[in-house]
C-alpha cells in the first residue's frame, strides 16, 4: 500500500471533521468568487444607471452581494474552526497510533536509534504529517472544486472565455505547483536532513552540556551547528526563490486571464452578445478564480517533506517487535525454579554474542550473586529475564519456557532493578506507583525505608510529591538506584534481580541496604549482579562467576572459599 493510502486510512476516523472543514472552505471560497463577480456586475450596472443608460433590478444583486459577503466571512471563520479541529484530531490520532506501535519495539528493535534523535525526529515528523491535510490536501481540493465551478459558470456567459480560461487555470493551479515541488525536491530533502541533524545536535548539546563545557567542546559544537544552519539556510533560500518565482507566475497568469476576459468581453459587446455589466463580471470572475490557487505553490512545496516524514514514520511503525507475546500463551505454574540451558543472546541482530551458552539453575528461594569482569554479560542476563530481548536456548520457570508465557506474567514473577534505572519527569510518588498503581503512601514509605531512603524522604519538604525531574536529574546516582529498588519491591515478585544496587553507596549504607533487603525478601529468590563483593554475604548465599558470556564457576559462600582466579581482579569477599 502506498504512503498516501496508508495515511488516509489512518486518519479515516476523522473524515467527518475533514469533510466538514472541506465543505466550509469550499463555501467560503465560492462565496468570495461570487462576491467579486456579482459586485463587478452590480457596480457596472449602477454606473450605467447613473449615466442614464439603463434601468436595473437593484434588489437581487444587492441581496446577492450581502449573502456572499456573509457566507464568505462566516465560512472563513467556521472553516478555520473546523479545519484546526480536524487537524488537532488527526494529530492526536497519529500520536496515539505511533506511540502504540513504538512501545512494543523498545528497546531491542530500536537499538540502533539514538534516543534524542528518535525523539526529535518523531516529533518533527508527526508535526509535518499534520500538514498533509490542512496544508496540502484541503487547499488542493478546494482549488480543484472552485476551478470546476468557475469554468462551468463561465460557460453560461461565454463559451470562449471558459475555453481559454481553463488552460490558464490548469497551468497556474496544477502544472506550476507540481513543477515547483519536483524542482525543489532535493532542496526539501536537504532542509529535512539538516533540520534533523540540527535537532539531534541540539538535543545532544543540551543533554551533554556539562561534558561539553568540561572538555571545552562548545566551540566545535557551535561550528558544527553553524555549518548545518548555513547549509539549511542556503537550501531554504533556494526553495524560497522558487516559491517567489511561482507566485510571480501565478500573478502573471491572473493578469493573462483578466486580459482574456476583457478581450472576449469587448468582442462580445461589439457583437452585442454581452453588455457592460457582463464584461465587468467576467473580468472580476477571472481575477477571483485565482484566489483559491494562491496557496497552492506553498502547499505543494510541502509535499516532499510530508512524503519523507510519512515514509520514516511507517518504516518505524512497520518494524516487528524483537520480543512479542506468544499467540497462545501458557500460564506459569506456581513453582518459581528458574533454569537456563545453553542460552545465547545478543543486543543487535548481527552483533556480537553477549551471552554464549549460559547454564544456570536458580531453585526457588536461592540467593545468588553474579560477579565477573566488566562486559562479561551480567546485565545482559538481567535484560533477558525481563523479556526485553530475544534469546536462543531455553529459559524455564517451573518447567515452562518463558517464550511461551506473556511478558507481563513473567514480569510479575521477576522484578528487575536495572543498573541505570530510568526515572520519569514526575513526582516521587508517581515514579514509584508505576510498579503498583494502587499502592498507598504507607506502602510507598515502607519500601523507601527498606531501600534506605527513609531519612531522604523525611528531609524532603514536599515528601512524596517531590518532583524528580527528567530522568531523576534532581537526585544523586545512589538515590536514583535505591528509588528503583523501592519501586521493584512494590511488586511482590518471587525473584528479585538487582543490577549493581550498591553502586554509589558508602559502605555503611550498602551494608544496611543488603541487610534490609535480606529481611524483606526472605523466602524469595535474589539474583544480585555486582562488582563490589564487600558485605554481599548478608544478602546472598552463593556466588556465580561469569566470563565472556558464560558462567564459569559457582560457589557456596558459607561453605567454601571462592577460588581467587575466578573472581574479578581486585575483588575480595568479606561476609
Ligand atoms: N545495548 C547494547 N547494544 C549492544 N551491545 C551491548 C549493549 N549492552 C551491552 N552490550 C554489549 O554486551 C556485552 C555484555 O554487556 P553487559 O552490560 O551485559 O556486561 P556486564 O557484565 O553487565 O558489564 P558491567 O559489569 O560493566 O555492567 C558487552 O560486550 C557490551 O558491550
Amino acid at each position: 500500500m502506498n504512503w498516501q493510502r496508508r495515511l488516509f486510512d489512518l486518519v479515516q476516523p476523522q473524515r467527518g471533521r475533514m469533510l466538514a472543514a472541506f465543505g466550509l472552505s469550499l463555501l467560503a471560497s465560492l462565496a468570495s468568487i461570487g462576491l467579486m463577480a456579482v459586485s463587478g456586475h452590480f457596480i457596472a450596472s449602477m454606473a450605467l444607471v447613473g449615466a442614464g443608460a439603463a434601468a436595473i433590478n437593484y434588489y437581487t444583486p444587492a441581496a446577492l452581494v450581502r449573502l456572499f459577503a456573509i457566507l464568505r466571512t462566516g465560512g472563513r471563520y467556521a472553516e478555520r474552526l473546523f479545519g484546526h479541529n480536524a487537524t488537532l484530531s488527526i494529530l492526536a490520532r497519529l500520536r496515539g497510533w505511533l506511540f502504540g506501535r513504538l512501545i512494543p519495539l523498545a528497546p531491542a528493535a530500536l537499538a540502533e536509534q539514538r534516543g534524542a534523535q528518535l525523539l526529535s525526529r518523531l516529533r518533527a515528523d508527526i508535526d509535518t504529517l499534520e500538514q498533509a491535510y490542512l496544508g496540502l490536501l484541503l487547499p488542493s481540493a478546494v482549488a480543484a472544486c472552485s476551478t470546476v465551478v468557475v469554468v462551468i459558470v463561465s460557460l453560461f456567459w461565454s463559451g470562449w472565455f471558459a475555453l481559454l480560461l481553463l488552460p490558464v487555470l490548469l497551468f497556474a493551479g496544477a502544472w506550476l505547483p507540481w513543477r515547483l515541488q519536483a524542482r525543489h525536491a532535493d532542496d526539501a530533502a536537504q532542509i529535512d536532513r539538516d533540520a534533523e541533524n540540527l535537532r539531534a545536535a541540539w538535543a545532544d548539546a543540551l543533554a551533554g552540556r556539562a561534558e561539553l563545557m568540561v572538555w571545552g567542546m562548545e566551540d566545535a559544537l557551535d561550528a558544527r551547528m553553524e555549518t548545518l544552519s548555513a547549509q539549511r539556510e542556503a537550501a531554504r533560500a533556494r526553495a524560497q526563490r522558487g516559491l517567489a518565482r511561482a507566485d510571480a507566475l501565478l500573478t502573471a497568469c491572473s493578469g493573462i486571464a483578466l486580459s482574456l476576459a476583457l478581450l472576449i468581453g469587448v468582442l462580445g459587446m461589439q457583437q452585442r452578445t454581452l453588455e457592460g455589466p457582463g464584461l465587468a463580471m467576467l473580468a472580476m470572475l477571472a481575477l477571483a478564480a485565482f484566489e483559491p490557487l494562491l496557496p497552492l505553490p506553498l502547499a505543494w512545496s510541502r509535499l516532499a517533506a510530508i512524503k519523507a516524514a510519512a515514509l520514516r514514520v511507517f518504516e518505524l511503525a512497520d518494524r516487528t517487535p524483537a520480543v512479542s507475546d506468544p499467540v497462545v500463551p501458557v500460564a506459569l505454574p506456581k513453582q518459581n525454579d528458574l533454569r537456563l540451558r545453553e542460552v545465547w543472546m545478543r543486543h543487535a541482530e548481527h552483533g556480537e554474542w553477549a551471552l554464549r551458552g549460559v547454564n544456570l539453575d536458580l531453585a526457588a528461594g536461592t540467593r545468588l550473586a553474579l560477579v565477573g569482569p566488566s562486559g562479561a554479560g551480567k546485565s545482559t542476563l538481567a535484560h533477558l529475564l525481563g523479556r526485553l530481548y530475544p534469546y536462543q536456548g531455553s529459559v524455564t520457570m517451573g518447567g515452562v519456557d518463558l517464550d511461551r508465557v506473556c511478558a507481563d506474567d513473567v514480569r510479575a514473577r521477576i522484578a528487575i532493578v536495572e543498573q541505570t534505572p530510568y526515572l520519569f519527569d514526575a513526582s516521587l510518588r508517581d515514579n514509584l506507583r508505576i510498579a503498583a498503581p494502587d499502592a498507598d503512601d504507607a506502602a510507598l514509605a515502607r519500601v523507601l525505608a527498606v531501600a534506605q531512603l527513609e531519612g531522604f524522604l523525611h528531609n524532603l519538604p514536599h515528601g512524596l510529591d517531590t518532583w524528580v525531574g527528567a530522568n531523576g536529574v534532581t537526585l544523586s546516582g545512589g538515590e536514583m538506584r535505591r528509588l528503583a529498588i523501592a519501586r521493584a519491591l512494590l511488586v511482590d515478585a518471587p525473584l528479585l534481580v538487582l543490577d549493581e544496587p550498591s553502586e554509589g553507596l558508602d559502605a555503611l549504607t550498602a551494608a544496611a541496604l543488603y541487610k534490609a533487603l535480606a529481611d524483606e525478601t526472605r523466602g524469595r529468590s535474589v539474583l544480585l549482579i555486582t562488582h563490589r563483593l564487600g558485605g554481599i554475604a548478608t544478602l546472598v548465599d552463593e556466588v556465580a562467576v561469569m566470563e565472556h558470556g558464560r558462567i564459569v564457576a559457582r560457589h557456596d559462600l558459607h561453605a567454601a572459599v571462592v577460588a581467587p582466579t575466578k573472581l574479578p581482579a581486585g575483588a575480595a569477599i568479606s561476609p
